[in-house]
């Protein structure tokens, strides 16, 4: 099966025998991907399987771009019956590019690769296997192997993007750490694989309360982090206040016993000026989850602030 060209869009052709797909066929049949090549979010993939996909950076868009010079709704593709594709812009405050121009509306061919913010994206089809197998290899390398949520090295990458946002915008982040406590415990009295149903769990918990605009990662062995965009500090308390109870009454559970799992949160909430630095910011944050603690665990700590230089 070879694309073919139709109206200026690269299309894929399939054969069909009495107008249905055998199944060697139906697993070679290619379908629109929408593809990021660079930015933040580079080597996700979409399968554009609904009518239209709001591309923006707020939780209402259909895919969410981490891009913080992407706007909330920042264009849009629509996809129709014959398969073509219609990109629109949506009045992003920074505008859609192709080839160093700017563009309202352009019907995409599989060439065209659009800029948004630093990110580039461009449609490709494919079939069902050689996008499980890209999709395989992104998530080895951007997520963490037993939760499924981001990993480290992907989580500092997408936050140092953002950290240099809210400097040149002067705006207001969260970063929220927590942390299982007592978790050697769990793992001496049920066993390494119940902590680690425990690690699981607790990454569902804090990906349900997460907005789809911020960042969740295991940061290290049972220490989660997270960055809130644009959250005031009672917000930020209020959240993860939210989480800690959530915890705390979940019923987790390994193979028939209860394992009973409370978490420590230590949050940082600042106005990111010039001066400040993510590594410190998360530092303030990890301290204030070591001050929650030595405070008696299954509480959370709030960093404060009384200079541009650090923490009271
Ligand atoms: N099951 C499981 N255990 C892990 C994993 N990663 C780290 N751990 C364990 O997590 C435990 C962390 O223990 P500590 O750092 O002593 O902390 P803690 O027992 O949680 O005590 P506090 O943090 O002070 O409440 C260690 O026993 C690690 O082996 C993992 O992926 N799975």
């Amino acid at each position: 099966m070879s694309p073919s060209r139709k109206n200026g869009s690269l299309l894929p052709s399939t054969t069909m025998v009495n107008g249905t797909l055998d199944h060697d066929q139906a697993k070679r049949v290619l379908e629109p991907y929408l593809v990021i090549l660079s930015g933040c979010d580079r080597g996700r993939q979409f399968k554009l399987e609904q009518q239209s996909y709001v591309i923006g950076r707020s939780d209402e868009a259909d895919i969410v771009i981490g891009d913080p010079k992407i706007s909330r709704r920042h264009c849009v593709f629509t996809v129709f019956k014959d398969r073509r594709i219609l990109f629109e812009d949506l009045q992003s405050t920074n505008g859609s590019f192709l080839g160093g121009e700017r563009i309202e509306k352009h019907w995409l061919t599989m060439q065209d690769r659009i800029l948004a913010g630093d990110t580039v994206m461009r449609i490709d089809y494919k079939c069902y296997s050689e996008a499980e197998s890209e999709q395989a290899l992104y998530r080895a390398a951007y997520t963490d192997a037993l939760t499924g949520i981001l990993n480290r090295g992907a989580f500092m990458q997408r936050a140092h993007e953002e950290f240099s946002f809210c400097k040149r915008n002067n705006a207001l982040l969260s970063i929220v750490m927590c942390d299982v406590d007592h978790f050697k415990r769990k793992n001496d009295t049920y066993g390494h694989p119940a902590g680690d149903q425990v690690l699981k769990d607790l990454s569902a918990i804090l990906s349900e309360q997460m907005r789809k605009e911020d960042l969740l990662a295991r940061y290290g062995g049972e220490e989660f982090i997270m960055l809130l965009r644009e959250t005031p500090v009672d917000a930020a308390i209020g959240w993860a206040e939210r989480i800690r109870e959530a915890v705390m009454c979940y019923p987790f559970n390994y193979q028939g016993q209860t394992i009973p799992t409370t978490i420590s949160i230590g949050v940082c909430t600042r106005r990111i000026s010039a001066v400040d630095s993510l590594p410190t910011i998360i530092r303030i944050a990890d301290d204030a989850l070591y001050l929650a603690k030595q405070n008696g665990r299954n509480r959370l700590e709030i960093a404060q602030f009384n200079s541009a230089a650090g923490p009271r």
